[in-house]
């Protein structure tokens, strides 16, 4: 493997990104020669690395790094006999999508027919590479025609410690070249959810209580949209979006039982739904940091400290049942969100790298359920006795919280079926390999085979 290390590599082009590549590339323990249109004018270079003229760069690596734009990919031809034979690498992006009718890396391959163009390492940026690779920029997308030249680039990304992702031949490299295009694609998703969310349920609760007060009581409280309404939308969308999070792992484990083995691939709606936890969680944090800020405001708000002023008119009886379930709402909301911190904060790459994968695993799974327990909790507990109350139902709608209760007591149910000894213990062999065979097991050939 030493002799590995040493391996020279061309890098044509001493721009950002070939300086930044090429400087990882000696830190790795490569060799760097660069090819340059003025190899004795060119600036600063890392050191150890080589310069000369494209030509001459060009003979002594079987590889060759195209750190250049496409616009001045014309100077290749000329190196062109030098290049015939050697794995091409293009790294280039555009700057905006359909800029030309092929995709630069056939461009390139167009070129120079007697190459092998491989593309890869268009979602790294020189930034990052700089920087320590973060956790977004980790990934490499590749494709190519040929599978030598595809494999050379691949132990290459491995050793920068990159991630690689097959993407097949060279003519998904129009897809990959629009990847960097595309402004946080892992957020997506969740933040149609949480907008979809936040919308459907502000009309929902501006009907049941502004609107229906207005038309059957003749009242006008549309003040509480400011308060009241946003406190009571953001802890629905956080409590839902936070069972969201768990809702796919368990759907996963369903359909391996299912299924009777782990190797076969889960529907792509699910993988994406998978790969975009993350962010739900991220997001269902923020909401339920809302909802706390906003209740901490609930003491020095008018309305209510005027309704306090009249109440002190009154005599009241004092109700230990009421008091044990507001201290009990209360303790176990503010419990359900320290976890719900907690969990937000071994989500940040800089402390999930730094934890075990048992450990990870450990506060995501079992914290997680356990931070959805208690903040379903909460919202039985604010419930309380008002689900057989049928003033509750006004215009026979339930009110929000009870439609938010759904979803998180599914995935609850569902996760407490399958921590029962016997479904554990069938899930446990499942994820060890373990396949079920029979009539059935036809079609579940391990997807490596
Ligand atoms: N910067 C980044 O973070 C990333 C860049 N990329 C891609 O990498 C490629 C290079 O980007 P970047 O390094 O930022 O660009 P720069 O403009 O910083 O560097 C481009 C280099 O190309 C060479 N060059 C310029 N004009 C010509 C020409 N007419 N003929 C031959 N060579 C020329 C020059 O090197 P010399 O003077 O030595 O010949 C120049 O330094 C692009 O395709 C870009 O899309 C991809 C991912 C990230
Ligand atoms: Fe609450």
């Amino acid at each position: 493997s030493d002799l590995h290390k040493r391996e020279l590599l061309c890098i044509f082009g001493t721009g950002d990104l070939g300086r930044s590549l090429g400087q990882r590339l000696l830190q790795t323990g490569y060799r760097v020669v660069y090819g340059s249109r003025r190899p004795h004018s060119c600036g600063p270079l890392p050191p150890g690395a080589q310069v000369m003229s494209h030509t001459e760069a060009a003979q002594l690596a079987a590889v060759v790094i195209v750190c250049v734009h496409r616009e001045h990919y014309d100077f290749m031809e000329e190196v062109a006999p030098q290049l015939k034979g050697k794995v091409l690498v293009d790294v280039s992006n555009n700057s905006k999508k359909g800029l030309y009718p092929e995709s630069n890396a056939e461009f390139l391959q167009s070129l120079i027919p007697a190459a092998s163009v491989v593309k890869a390492f268009n979602t790294v940026s020189a930034w990052s590479l700089q920087n320590g690779p973060s956790d977004a920029h980790r990934q490499v997308f590749l494709c190519g025609d040929k599978a030598e030249a595809k494999q050379a680039v691949r132990e290459l990304a491995t050793r920068l410690g990159l991630s690689v992702l097959d993407r097949g031949s060279l003519s998904a490299a129009r897809e990959v070249e629009d990847f960097p295009l595309q402004l946080f694609p892992e957020w997506r998703l969740p933040l149609c959810i949480a907008t979809g969310l936040t919308a459907f349920f502000f009309f929902y609760l501006l009907i049941r209580d502004v609107i229906y007060a207005y038309v059957e009581q003749d009242k006008d409280i549309s003040f509480r949209i400011m308060v009241s309404l946003a406190n009571k939308v953001f802890p629905i969308v956080s409590l839902i979006m936070l069972s969201l999070c768990y809702l796919p792992g368990v759907m996963a484990a369903i359909l391996q039982l299912y299924r009777g083995t782990k190797y076969r691939r889960f529907p792509d709606w699910l993988d994406h739904w998978m790969l975009c936890r993350k962010q739900l969680g991220l997001l269902a944090l923020g909401f339920a940091f809302l909802h706390v800020l906003y209740t901490l405001l609930i003491p020095i708000r008018y309305y209510v400290r005027y309704k306090v002023t009249i109440r002190e008119n009154k005599t009241a009886v004092f109700d230990t049942t009421s008091a044990w379930r507001t201290d009990s709402y209360f303790s176990v909301g503010i419990l359900g969100f320290a976890l719900y911190v907690l969990l937000g904060i071994t989500s940040l790459p800089s402390v999930s790298n730094a934890l075990s994968w048992r450990e990870f695993s450990f506060v995501q799974s079992k914290l997680g359920h356990l931070t959805l327990l208690l903040c379903t909790l909460h919202t039985y507990l604010y419930g309380w006795n008002k689900f057989l109350r049928p003033s509750t139902y006004k215009w026979c709608t339930p009110p929000g919280y009870m439609l938010c209760l759904v979803v998180p007591s599914v995935v609850l149910v569902l996760k407490l079926l399958m921590v029962l000894p016997c479904v554990d213990r069938s899930l446990g062999r499942i994820r060890q390999g373990w396949e079920r065979t029979g009539p059935e097991g036809e079609g579940t050939k391990p997807l490596m085979a």
